[in-house]
């Protein structure tokens, strides 16, 4: 890994806008990430998030503001495959005939490029990504024979072979069973214990309430909330009761004030 500073921030902006043309759709943020967080990025369907994410990916525009990914101003990121990147509802397309492992090795292109005999670097790093999200005994298997969450975790995997320096995943829990959810949650717990500095976009936060470390919220372009899970569960309390100033004592047949639980997000699930 080329960063050495692991005090300094990952992410790190200031007044920061993205967007498309020159409409501002996210609207001078401030945000720093620091190396082995793990921030769970909330907000109701059109807040902005996919536009935070892909702005940091260089894939929209950077209309203002002062922005440093990794220690270098995002407009000159030269080594994009520093910041690995998982899709949003992305499975393998049946047409596609690979491996489990061709798949993951192709994150391994940045590093080795085209036509190059893989090196036991190579090897490594693709046989940790795979062990990593529990599917080394799956390796020499069609993708195709795989499920929507294991292609997801395939993915993942394939995006941990690049071995970036932070990992944005847009939605990982998102169309995919309970039974998947879980084990996404489990692999998304061992990537933290990695110690890694993970975005993760999700309307999902609960599925997700043990690895996250901290939430930031978007509403309609602006930062509403940053803080721990726990504050956010308060937040999200305050702002039910806020909207219900006097619940009614007896409530009638069926209808109940809605619960914030530990971690709901209030999201729109669309
Ligand atoms: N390629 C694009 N060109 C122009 N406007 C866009 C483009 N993509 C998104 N937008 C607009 O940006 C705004 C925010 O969309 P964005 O996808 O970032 O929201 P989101 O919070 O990720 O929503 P969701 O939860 O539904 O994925 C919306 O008004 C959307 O119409």
């Amino acid at each position: 890994m080329l960063m050495t500073d692991t005090t300094r921030p990952v992410i790190e902006l200031r007044h920061v806008s993205f967007g498309y043309a020159d409409r501002a759709v996210v609207r001078s943020i401030d945000l720093d990430v620091r190396p082995g967080e793990v921030v769970a990025l909330l907000g109701p369907n059109g807040s902005g998030k996919s536009t935070l994410v892909r702005g940091l990916l260089g894939l929209t525009d950077q209309l203002g503001g002062e922005a440093t990914v990794l220690g270098q101003p995002l407009r000159d990121l030269s080594e994009r495959y520093r910041i690995g990147y998982v899709p949003q509802r992305h499975t393998l397309s049946g047409s596609v005939r690979a491996t489990v492992e061709e798949v993951v090795a192709v994150g391994r292109l940045p590093h080795q490029g085209w036509f190059v005999r893989r090196t036991p670097e190579d090897r490594r790093a693709i046989t940790e990504a795979l062990e990593l999200v529990g599917l080394a005994e799956r390796a020499g298997d069609d993708v195709s024979t795989l499920s929507g969450g294991q292609q997801r975790r395939v993915l993942i995997a394939r995006a941990l072979a690049a071995e970036p320096d932070l990992l944005i995943m847009d939605e990982p829990t998102a169309g995919v069973d309970e039974a998947s959810q879980r084990v996404l949650a489990e692999v998304l717990r061992r990537l933290t214990a990695s110690g890694r500095t993970l975005l993760i976009v999700t309307h999902e936060v609960a599925a997700l309430r043990d690895v996250v470390t901290r939430i930031v919220e978007l509403t309609s372009g602006r930062v509403s909330f940053d803080g721990t899970p726990e504050r956010y569960a308060e937040h999200r309390r305050e702002q039910i009761v806020g909207s219900h100033p006097c619940p009614p004592t007896d409530p009638p047949h069926g209808s109940h004030l809605p619960s914030a639980g530990p971690l709901s997000t209030g999201a729109d699930h669309a």
